[in-house]
C-alpha cells in the first residue's frame, strides 16, 4: 500500500527496506515482494511528482532483452508493451558516407524470448510497478522520505534513518526524522545516493569533457531519412549524433563541447541549427523537449557492505550509448532481489557472490562497451574511422558475427556474471 512517513499503518521494521522507486528500486521491492516479504520502499520525490513527470524528460527509454525476460518473469512486461514501441533493428551511419551496417536482432531469436529492444520510458515501468506493489498487503511505499542512514549495529539487521524530503519537508512543520529497522537494505537511491555516502563508499571513475544535449520532436525521421532505423548510431568527428524513435517522439542526442555554455546549448536558435544540420527542413523542427547534463563513467568501489547492497545508479553510471546503464541496474534490482530471498531461505551464496558479479558487469562490461560507444562515433582519424565502419559492415554481413556482436550490445552476453539465482525469483 502507498502511505505516508507518518502514517500509523506504516511499520517500523520489515524483511527489507529499499532507497529508490526508481525502475531499479521497484523492480527489486517487486521481487521480493512477490516471494513474500515484507517491503519497505522510500522515496525521495512525491508521488504526484514522480508520476507527473514529463515523458520527455527522462533518460532512459530502451528495455535490452535480457531485461524484459526479468521483468517478464516478474508479470510486468505484458503490460510495459502495451506503452512500448518494438523496436528489432539498429543502424551504425557515418554524417559522411551514410549507412554503414544495419542489425537485425531477429538473428537472436534463439538466445532469447524478446529479440527486440523494446523503447519505453523508464517512468512507465514505474508506474505499472507501483501499482503493482500499491495492491501488495506486505509492501508498504512512502513517497517524500529519503532514507538518510543505514547502520548495522549487530550484524543482524538495518538500522534506518528516515526523513521527509520535497514538499514534506519544506513547511518544516512536518513529521521529524523516523526510525526503522529491516533485515537488509537495497540502495537504489541514484547516482547522489545518500546511502553510498553514507557508507564512505567511493565512487570512482571520470566525467567526459562535453555534456550530451537530448532533443525531443514530433517531426518523423523515418520520413526524412529513408530506410533509417528506430534507433541509429551516426559517427561524425565535428559532431556525433544518435536519433532514435521512442513511442512518443523522435530524440536527438548531441555532444555540447567544452566552450559552450548550457544557454546557448539550449537556446532554441542553436537547438534549430543542431536539427537542421541532421536533415534540412524549410521550416523549423517542432521541438517537445530539450535538456542537457553531464555524462559519467563511475563504478561504487563497494557493492554491499553487510546487509546493505547497492543497486543501479547508486553502484554504477556511465554514458547512455547502447542503453546499459538502467538495464544493468535492472539487472542488479534482480540479482540483488533473489540474493537476499536465497539468504532469507539459508543459502548465502549468492549474496556473499552479489558484490564480485555485479561489479564485474558494471566495471568490466558497461563501463567497457558504453566507452568503446562513445570513441567510435567520434572518431577523428579517417583511416581509424573507415577501418570501424569496415569492422561494423564485415560483422553485420556474416551471421555469425552478427550475433556475436547483438548478444554484446543486448547484455545477453553479460547474463553469465550474474549469480546463480538471478532472474529466478517470482
Ligand atoms: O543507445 C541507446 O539506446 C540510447 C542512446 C540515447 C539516445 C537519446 C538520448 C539518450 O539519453 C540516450
Amino acid at each position: 500500500m502507498l502511505v505516508g512517513l507518518n502514517d500509523p499503518r506504516l511499520p517500523r521494521d520489515a524483511d527489507v527496506a529499499i532507497a529508490g522507486l526508481g525502475p531499479v528500486g521497484a523492480t527489486a521491492a517487486l521481487a521480493l515482494a512477490r516471494a513474500g516479504l515484507r517491503v519497505t520502499v522510500f522515496e525521495e520525490a512525491a508521488r504526484e511528482t514522480a508520476a507527473g513527470r514529463d515523458v520527455a524528460e527522462s533518460r532512459a527509454s530502451t528495455f535490452h532483452p535480457p531485461t524484459l525476460e526479468i521483468l517478464d518473469d516478474l508479470g510486468v512486461a505484458a503490460e510495459l508493451h502495451e506503452v512500448g514501441l518494438v523496436s528489432d533493428t539498429y543502424q551504425y551511419r557515418d554524417r559522411t558516407d551514410g549507412l554503414i551496417a544495419h542489425f537485425d536482432l531477429k538473428a537472436i531469436s534463439a538466445d532469447t524470448r524478446f529479440p527486440y529492444r523494446l523503447q519505453s520510458e523508464q517512468q512507465n515501468l514505474v508506474e505499472i510497478i507501483t501499482a503493482r506493489l500499491a495492491a501488495m498487503p506486505n509492501v508498504h511505499v512512502v513517497h517524500g522520505a529519503r532514507v538518510r542512514s543505514a547502520g548495522q549495529p549487530d550484524g543482524a539487521g538495518v538500522a534506518l534513518t528516515v526523513e521527509p524530503a520535497g514538499p514534506a519537508a519544506a513547511g518544516g512543520d512536518g513529521p521529524g526524522p523516523l526510525a526503522c529497522r529491516a533485515g537488509w537494505a537495497i540502495a537504489a537511491d541514484g547516482a547522489h545516493s545518500a546511502l553510498r555516502a553514507e557508507l564512505g563508499i567511493a565512487f570512482t571513475g571520470m566525467t567526459y569533457p562535453e555534456r550530451f544535449l537530448v532533443v525531443s520532436t514530433t517531426d518523423d525521421f523515418e520520413t526524412l531519412i529513408p530506410g533509417i532505423a528506430s534507433v541509429n548510431y551516426i559517427a561524425d568527428p565535428d559532431e556525433w549524433l544518435v536519433l532514435l524513435r521512442t513511442p512518443l517522439h523522435w530524440r536527438a542526442l548531441f555532444p555540447v563541447p567544452e566552450g559552450e555554455t548550457d544557454e546557448a546549448a539550449l537556446d532554441p536558435a542553436a537547438i534549430q541549427r543542431r536539427m537542421q544540420g541532421v536533415v534540412e527542413l524549410d521550416r523549423d523542427y517542432a521541438i517537445t523537449h530539450a535538456r542537457i547534463y553531464r555524462v559519467h563513467q563511475r563504478v561504487a568501489e563497494r557493492f554491499r557492505v553487510g546487509r546493505v547492497l547497492l543497486a543501479g545508479d547508486s553502484a554504477h553510471i556511465n554514458n547512455p550509448l547502447g542503453g546499459l546503464g538502467m538495464n544493468s541496474g535492472i539487472h542488479d534490482a534482480a540479482a540483488a532481489a533473489a540474493a537476499i530471498i536465497a539468504a532469507e531461505g539459508g543459502d548465502t551464496g549468492p549474496v556473499d557472490a552479489y558484490e564480485a558479479a555485479r561489479r564485474a558487469v558494471a566495471h568490466d562490461y558497461v563501463r567497457v562497451v558504453t566507452h568503446e560507444n562513445w570513441e567510435s562515433l567520434q572518431e577523428e582519424d579517417l583511416a581509424e574511422r573507415r577501418g570501424k565502419a569496415d569492422d561494423m559492415r564485415r560483422a553485420a554481413a556474416d551471421p555469425a558475427l552478427a550475433r556475436a556482436h547483438l548478444l554484446r550490445s543486448s547484455m545477453l552476453a553479460a547474463r553469465v556474471h550474474e549469480p546463480e539465482h538471478a532472474g529466478s525469483q517470482g
